[in-house]
């Protein structure tokens, strides 16, 4: 007999996830999730179109929330605390994950202001202090050498990749613990996409990420764990390198390999 060779996260666990079913009113979109993410890891979400991804993954920062009709049941813990538990503070919790979308989405205002944005939401007045983190923030999204010098102007000003760089160092302004990918890189060309995947690569060291995406060789390259979800269930989960040279069970193996999806 063949050993499982499924390996759980093995460091220290960020996010936990048990018995997570999700409905939009009366449609189940996810079935019994539990998964564990490890802290300072990258965990991708694979899977074909409309499995829960991207509902799975706005479970962990209650994006749902806003959704009518939308009902969560189980339990997402984030260093132990559930973030459904009654008198949650969302904002709390919108400060300690970020995301970031498929599609860039400045606001229509100057980089500085993208950047500030949130620490102003969240107190931070004094002009120099924005300024530091602005700068700061600029600079760990590998964004800052290209704009230092037109802070002020318009973000919509940028190139599609800078957009997209100027929303991850929007969404670490606020100083967030975890990061949530929603494809980030699929609307862009290849150059930018290399930039985005290379800068998560950087931001892995200090940030939990959890990143869908489509794209099974960006799967392979950015993640340290897979999780491969099919029609709203975790089917398999397990080291990146397991998942894709050796998965488990035949319907990850039919994905990876092309055979539907
Ligand atoms: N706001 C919504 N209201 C009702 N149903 C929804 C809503 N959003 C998603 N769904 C349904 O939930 C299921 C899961 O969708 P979800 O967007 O999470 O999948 P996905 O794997 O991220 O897909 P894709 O790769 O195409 O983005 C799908 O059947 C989808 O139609």
């Amino acid at each position: 007999m063949v050993a499982r060779r499924i390996r759980r996260p093995s460091g220290e666990i960020k996010i936990q996830v048990r018995g997570l079913n999700f409905y939009y009113g009366a449609t189940q979109a996810l079935f019994g999730i539990d998964m564990d993410v490890e802290a300072r890891r990258v965990t991708a979400l694979i899977g074909p179109s409309g499995c829960g991804k991207s509902t799975f993954l706005r479970t962990l920062d209650r994006m749902n929330d806003i959704v009518d009709g939308a009902r969560v049941e189980g339990r997402v813990l984030i260093d132990g605390e559930d973030i459904y538990a009654p008198g949650t503070d969302v904002v709390r919790l919108r400060k300690r994950v970020g995301m970031v979308f498929q599609k860039s989405n400045p606001f229509p205002k100057s980089i500085f202001d993208n950047v500030a944005y949130g620490p102003r939401i969240h107190g931070v007045r004094n002009r120099r202090q924005l300024a530091e983190i602005v700068e700061r923030s600029l600079v760990r999204a590998g964004l800052w050498d290209e704009v230092k010098d037109r802070l002020d102007a318009n973000a919509m000003g940028l190139s599609g990749g800078q957009q997209q760089r100027l929303c991850i160092a929007r969404a670490l302004a606020v100083g967030p613990e975890i990061l949530l990918m929603d494809e980030p890189a699929s609307a862009l060309d290849p150059r930018s996409t290399a930039r985005v995947e290379e800068l998560i690569g950087e931001l892995r060291a200090d940030y939990t990420i959890v990143i869908v995406t489509h794209n099974m060789q960006q799967a392979a390259r950015v993640s340290d764990y897979t999780a491969f979800f099919y029609e709203g269930r975790l089917v398999e989960f397990g080291a990146t390198e397991q998942i894709f040279t050796n998965p488990s069970k035949k319907q990850t193996e039919d994905y990876i390999t092309g055979r539907f999806g």
